[in-house]
C-alpha cells in the first residue's frame, strides 16, 4: 500500500500537477478509496460460450471452468446491489466486461434485487464471518435469520 501510494504521488508530481491540486491526496484518502473499491468491486470471470445460463448448475459449471478472473471492476449501478445469502439475482460475464444480470427465480414487482457477495454454499458461521470481516456488516437476510 505504501509503495502504491508513493507511486501515485510521484506520477502526479511528474505530470506537473501542483501540490495545491493534490492536497486531497492523503494516506487516509487513499485508504478510503481502496476500501470503497474492495467493497464495491466485482471479480470478473469470463464464462465460456458452451453453456446455456438458464439454471444455476450451468452457471456454476461455467464459473469453475473459467480459467481465472480477468480482473476487477466497479460498476455504477451494480454497486447498489445489496447482499443476500439466498439471492434472487446473479451477475455474469459472457464474453467481455459487460455485466449481465440474471434472475435466479421469479421476482415480484417492487422486490429488491439482491445478489450474493460470497460463496453461498458456506455454512452460517463462515458466511457471517466473511461478510463481517470482508464487507463490514452483519447479514440479516431471511436465510441467516432462519439460522441456516
Ligand atoms: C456494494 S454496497 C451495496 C449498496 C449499499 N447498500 C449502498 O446503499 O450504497 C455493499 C454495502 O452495503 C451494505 N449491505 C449490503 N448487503 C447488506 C445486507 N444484507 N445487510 C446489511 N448491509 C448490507 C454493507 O454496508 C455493504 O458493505
Amino acid at each position: 500500500m505504501e509503495k502504491e501510494f508513493g507511486l501515485l504521488r510521484s506520477a502526479l508530481k511528474n505530470a506537473y500537477i501542483t501540490d495545491e491540486q493534490t492536497a486531497f491526496l492523503t494516506k487516509q484518502w487513499y485508504i478510503g478509496v481502496l476500501a470503497r473499491i474492495r467493497i464495491n468491486a466485482f471479480r470478473i470471470e469470463l464464462a465460456g460460450g458452451m453453456y446455456d445460463y438458464r439454471d444455476l448448475l450451468s452457471l456454476a459449471a461455467a464459473s469453475v471452468e473459467a480459467e481465472a478472473a480477468v480482473g476487477n471492476a466497479v460498476y455504477m449501478l451494480p454497486s447498489f446491489y445489496n447482499h443476500d445469502c439466498d439471492p434472487n439475482a446473479h451477475i455474469v460475464w459472457i464474453e467481455n466486461v459487460d455485466a449481465r444480470m440474471k434472475a435466479l427465480r421469479d421476482i415480484e414487482a417492487g422486490e429488491e434485487l439482491r445478489i450474493c457477495y460470497i460463496d453461498a454454499s458456506m455454512n452460517h458461521g463462515a458466511r457471517q464471518t466473511l461478510l463481517s470481516e470482508g464487507f463490514g456488516f452483519q447479514c440479516r437476510c431471511l436465510r441467516c435469520l432462519s439460522g441456516d
